[in-house]
Formats: C-alpha cells, sequence, structure tokens
C-alpha cells in the first residue's frame, strides 16, 4: 500500500458508505462485559496525535514517548487513513457534479433535517450537515421540534417533506426522545428519500443478493469508501465487524460481504472476541466504548477502521473531555498496517456520504445521469 489507488469515481462521487458519540447513542447501544472495557484512564495512551501532514497520501504519523503499556516497538507504524481529507476530496466532486446537473436541468438537490429535543451533540450534527450543504450547493431545510413534541408532529414533518419535490433527501436525527418509536417514525420516510438508509426496504435490499438499495447507510458507506480509496482489497479478506448496531455494525457487515469478504460479527455475547478479531484483515469496530480493542487483538498488518467517537475527560482542555476511538490508537499504530483517526476518520465521512446519497437521490429523481 503506497499512495491512494488510482480508481473510478461514479457521479454520485462514490467509487462504486455511540455511546458512540457524546452521550448513548440510540437505544440499540449494547452492553458490553466491562472487563472487555478499558478506560481512558486505565491506559497510558499517548495524546491526539497531530494533524495528518499529507492529506489524501498513505501518511506516517510517529507517536509520542507514552506508548499504551501493551505495545511493543516494531519497525514502522500502521499508515494512518485520513477521512477528513478524503471527505474534502468528495465535497469538492459533489460540488462539481451538482454545478453540472444546475446548468444543464436548472435542478438543485434539496436535504430536509428534522431534529427532535436539545441534544448538544445531535444539534452540532445538524448544524455541521448545513454547513456541508451549504458548502456543494444543497439546499437545506430543517426542523427543529422541541423534545416534549409528539410522534405524530415529528410524522407530519416528515409527511411534508415526503410531499415536496424540491427535498431529494430526509433524515431524522438520532436518537430520538425516548417517548418516540423510532420504527414507527423511520419507516415513514420515503424509501425514495430515505438518504440515510434505515428505512427497512433499503436494509432489507442490501442484505439480499440480487438487490440493489437505493441508499446505503452513511457511516457504513464511509467505511467502505475509505478502504476503496486507499487501494485496500476487500475480496476474499477476513473481515471482523465489532458491534451489531442497525446504524453501523449490521449494515457495515453486509456491506463488507457484498464486497466479497468473509465476515464474522463480533458482539457483547460473543465468547473470546479477542480471538475472534485476530484473525481479521479488517477491522471495523463500532461499539461504542473507549479504548475497548487493544493492539493484542489486531492482527500484524490488519486495517483498522474505528467508527467510535467517545468523549474521555481530560481537564487539560476548554471543553474537559475528548474524543477517542474504539480502538487503542498508539497500540493499533504498532500492529496493523493502516488505521482510521478519531476524531477525523470515520466521522467526516458520514457527512460526505450524506451528501453522497442526496445527490444520487435527486439525479434518481430527474432522470439526470
Ligand atoms: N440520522 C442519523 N443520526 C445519526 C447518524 C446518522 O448517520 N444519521 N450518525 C451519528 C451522528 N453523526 C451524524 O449524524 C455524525 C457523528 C460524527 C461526525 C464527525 O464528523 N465526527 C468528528 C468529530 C466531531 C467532534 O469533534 O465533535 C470526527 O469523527 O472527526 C459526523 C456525523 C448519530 N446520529
Amino acid at each position: 500500500m503506497g499512495k491512494m489507488a488510482p480508481m473510478m469515481i461514479f457521479a454520485d462521487c462514490s467509487s462504486s458508505t455511540t455511546a458512540h458519540h457524546l452521550l448513548p447513542f440510540g437505544r440499540s447501544c449494547e452492553l458490553w462485559p466491562s472487563n472487555l472495557i478499558h478506560s481512558y484512564r486505565s491506559l497510558s495512551c499517548s495524546p491526539l496525535p497531530l494533524p495528518n501532514p499529507s492529506p489524501l497520501s498513505l501518511s506516517y504519523r510517529s507517536s509520542s514517548s507514552t506508548l499504551c503499556s501493551a505495545a511493543m516497538a516494531t519497525e514502522s507504524l500502521a499508515k494512518v487513513i485520513d477521512g477528513k481529507a478524503v471527505a474534502k476530496q468528495i465535497r469538492e466532486e459533489i460540488a462539481a457534479e451538482i454545478l453540472r446537473m444546475k446548468d444543464a436541468i436548472g435542478v438543485v438537490p434539496g436535504l430536509a433535517v428534522i431534529l427532535v429535543g436539545d441534544r448538544k451533540d445531535s444539534a452540532t450534527y445538524v448544524r455541521n450537515k448545513k454547513k456541508a450543504c451549504d458548502s456543494v450547493g444543497i439546499n437545506s431545510y430543517e426542523v427543529h421540534l422541541p423534545e416534549e413534541s409528539t410522534e405524530q408532529e415529528v410524522l407530519d414533518s416528515i409527511s411534508r417533506f415526503n410531499d415536496d419535490p424540491s427535498v431529494h433527501g430526509i433524515l431524522v436525527q438520532l436518537p430520538l426522545p425516548l417517548h418516540m418509536n423510532e420504527v414507527k417514525i423511520l419507516n415513514s420516510v420515503a424509501i425514495e428519500k430515505d438518504v440515510d438508509g434505515f428505512h427497512p426496504l433499503n436494509i432489507g435490499r442490501l442484505a439480499m443478493r440480487g438487490r440493489e438499495p437505493l441508499f446505503v447507510p452513511c457511516t457504513p458507506k464511509g467505511c467502505i469508501e475509505l478502504l476503496h480509496r486507499y487501494g485496500i482489497e476487500i475480496r476474499g479478506k477476513k473481515a471482523v465487524v465489532i458491534g451489531r448496531s442497525n446504524i453501523v455494525g449490521m449494515p457495515a457487515a453486509l456491506l463488507l460481504q457484498r464486497e466479497d469478504a468473509t465476515v464474522t460479527i463480533v458482539h457483547s455475547r460473543t465468547m473470546n472476541p479477542e480471538d475472534i478479531t485476530r484473525q481479521a484483515d479488517i477491522i471495523i469496530s463500532a461499539t461504542g466504548k473507549a479504548n475497548m480493542v487493544r493492539g493484542s487483538w489486531i492482527k500484524h498488518g490488519a486495517v483498522v477502521i474505528d467508527v467510535g467517537i467517545n468523549p474521555v475527560e481530560d481537564a487539560k482542555l476548554p471543553r474537559g473531555y475528548r474524543l477517542v476511538g474504539d480502538v487503542c490508537y498508539e497500540e493499533a499504530m504498532e500492529v496493523a498496517s493502516a488505521v482510521t483517526p478519531v476524531p477525523g476518520g470515520v466521522g467526516p465521512m458520514t457527512i460526505a456520504m450524506l451528501l453522497s446519497n442526496t445527490l444520487t437521490s435527486a439525479k434518481r429523481a430527474h432522470g439526470f445521469r
């Protein structure tokens, strides 16, 4: 693996798609046995790395002097998969494609976002989605409902956007307040506007051979996109997905299988998760547990995609915490061949894939190629 491999980029600007987050994400967050979880304080992991100096190439990053205790010095460090730089490149490709469509048929894609409640992290993600839309020329529409809204009010907003031809994508920011029926709400998004890919028809098609989903969930799609753009072969490889959530683990496993990997899902009831994970050529971790995956879980030369975005206390920072992944980064850098950092790995790809799905939807709606 050297520089990112040259590859075909399709017209939707893809190459062929927590407690992860500040507070427990959604309701499907699994309880992992506590002996598997290593809090930040129990490790001597070094501070988060410096920004990658070499966007869009697999770059090497030296680790600081305080390495995790289990990590043994080896001859070289893993390469850093720079999701932030890849996401920027994808946004530029999408912006160019949107301009081409606007010039040709006068259509501008539209994305509607529904946010319910006052979670700070959700508000930040929605704000970032709006900014990303602005940066590529997608029109964005936002409905912000109070925490105590009824399910019917959310359904009414979705229904309005389902009927609005200027809206090509609809997403409901998750998690929803506990009194709402997430299944009912997600099922009410029109399948042809389901840019989050959470509708059961889209997930069902993803699971079936010979069927094509209209959209693939953004975070797993972003993981695969990173592998593609870095020229990392998936076909025939052993892949382990850690976590089985509806929005990341399960669709990530389905996507890897569609790419001809041999896939194992490790979850909170799996016996010997470490031994199983150590067999993988590709690991995608989405548990929402800071530093759960240690260097000893990783086969020498494996590729590690870390979806976790976990806050850990850090009194030195003004906001009082910093973000780390599910994987002990410094240990992974010692054994893996390539690793995504947190932040700056999979996170930015989630929003880039949302823009890509929205562009795809607008093109499909208007028969534009
Ligand atoms: N309807 C949806 N809800 C949620 C989704 C989703 O895909 N659809 N995913 C997450 C939140 N999310 C987008 O909504 C998201 C999370 C994180 C990032 C990101 O870029 N993270 C940065 C770090 C951000 C920080 O500093 O706070 C990174 O990893 O570099 C983007 C989007 C849950 N809800």
